[in-house]
């Protein structure tokens, strides 16, 4: 009988030969756009962090070399299983570099709202690399292991360490960075409901450069950093400015911000007890929202 935690996480154990990862939320605490590349990616500067909450990836490896998927969860049923899935591309990919004798049955719980900014997608892609190279025993530079993540998508390298970092680039420049005192920060995460393309949001971005990231410590990251896709992602969805004007008026905020393309919003709290009293506040008030309390991963 799989167990729901606090957060609406599936925390089944695994059966014996499953292995089980951890896709973990994405979120973008500054997000500065510099300028648009000659290739048509824009070159950005962002500071990741990851949540405890994620969708939940469990598999086990098979002799015959196919590769099956099923999904389940929350938001199961807005994804598809078929080879356009994330889950299945990193695994052929793998597959791939690593022998067709491979095979895996894969099982995703979606926990995470598709298209929403959080990075879902490429956090699952990020966890089938790591379950499966821990399953197939595959021994993998890590070189190797970020050139596949990029053809998977320009988050997909951060998701796999999934660790705090500032990140350049389209999103492959990969920086160490720890921030004292976020991990363990209650964060609240609010999707409106809609999916948002994040094509199209870059698309909209003004082409103004409104400088660079200053991220060495928390207060430089609320008082000096932008997301800069906010405006464009508003344009597009209005009720995203309604999300942020709902997270800003809640008491004990320190930091109320989109994360990436949108439309997810997230605020840092001061306490969990800030968080919770905000979380009950938001669904009393916005039915429609989803609205999930989590931590920041502690590293
Ligand atoms: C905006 C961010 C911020 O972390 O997150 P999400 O909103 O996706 O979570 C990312 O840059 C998204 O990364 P990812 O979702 O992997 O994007 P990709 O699949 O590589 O690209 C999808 C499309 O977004 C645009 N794109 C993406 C990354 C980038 N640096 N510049 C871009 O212009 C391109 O039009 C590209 O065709
Ligand atoms: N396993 C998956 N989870 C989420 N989205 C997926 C997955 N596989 C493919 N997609 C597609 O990838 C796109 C980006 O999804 P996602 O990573 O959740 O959003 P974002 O890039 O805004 O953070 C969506 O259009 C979705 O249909």
């Amino acid at each position: 009988m799989p167990h729901v935690d606090a957060e609406g996480a599936a925390t089944c154990p695994a059966d014996a030969g499953e292995l089980v990862e951890t896709a973990f939320a994405k979120i973008n605490l500054a997000l500065h756009v510099r300028h648009k590349r000659a290739d048509g990616y824009h070159a950005l500067e962002s500071l990741f962090v990851f949540t405890e909450l994620g969708d939940r990836l469990s598999g086990r490896a098979r002799p015959d070399g196919a590769i099956s998927l099923d999904i389940d969860g929350p938001f199961g049923s807005e994804l598809d299983a078929g080879p356009g899935n994330l889950v299945m591309k990193a695994a052929r990919a793998l597959q791939s570099h690593w022998g067709e004798g491979h095979g895996a049955d894969l099982r995703l719980s979606k926990m995470l709202p598709v298209a929403s900014g959080i990075g879902g997608g490429s956090a699952d892609a990020a966890a089938t690399l790591r379950l499966l190279a821990r399953l197939w025993h595959a021994r993998l530079s890590d070189e190797t292991l970020e050139r596949i993540a990029l053809s998977l998508g320009s988050d997909v390298p951060a998701c796999v360490s999934s660790v705090s970092r500032m990140v350049r680039g389209r999103g492959e420049v990969l920086e160490q960075r720890t921030i004292a005192g976020l991990s363990g920060t209650p964060i609240l995460l609010v999707n409106p409901g809609v999916a948002l393309s994040t094509a199209r949001v870059f698309g909209g971005w003004g082409g103004v450069d409104r400088g660079p990231l200053a991220a060495s410590e928390l207060e430089q990251v609320i008082t000096g950093g932008r997301n800069d896709l906010e405006a464009p992602a508003m344009a597009a969805a209005p009720v995203v400015a309604d999300v942020l004007a709902a997270l800003q008026a809640c008491e004990g905020v320190r930091l109320a911000r989109m994360s990436g393309s949108g439309a997810t919003c997230f605020a840092l709290f001061e306490t969990d007890r800030h968080s919770a009293l905000a979380a009950d506040r938001l669904r009393a008030g916005h039915g429609g929202w989803w609205v999930a309390e989590t931590r920041i991963r502690t590293e």
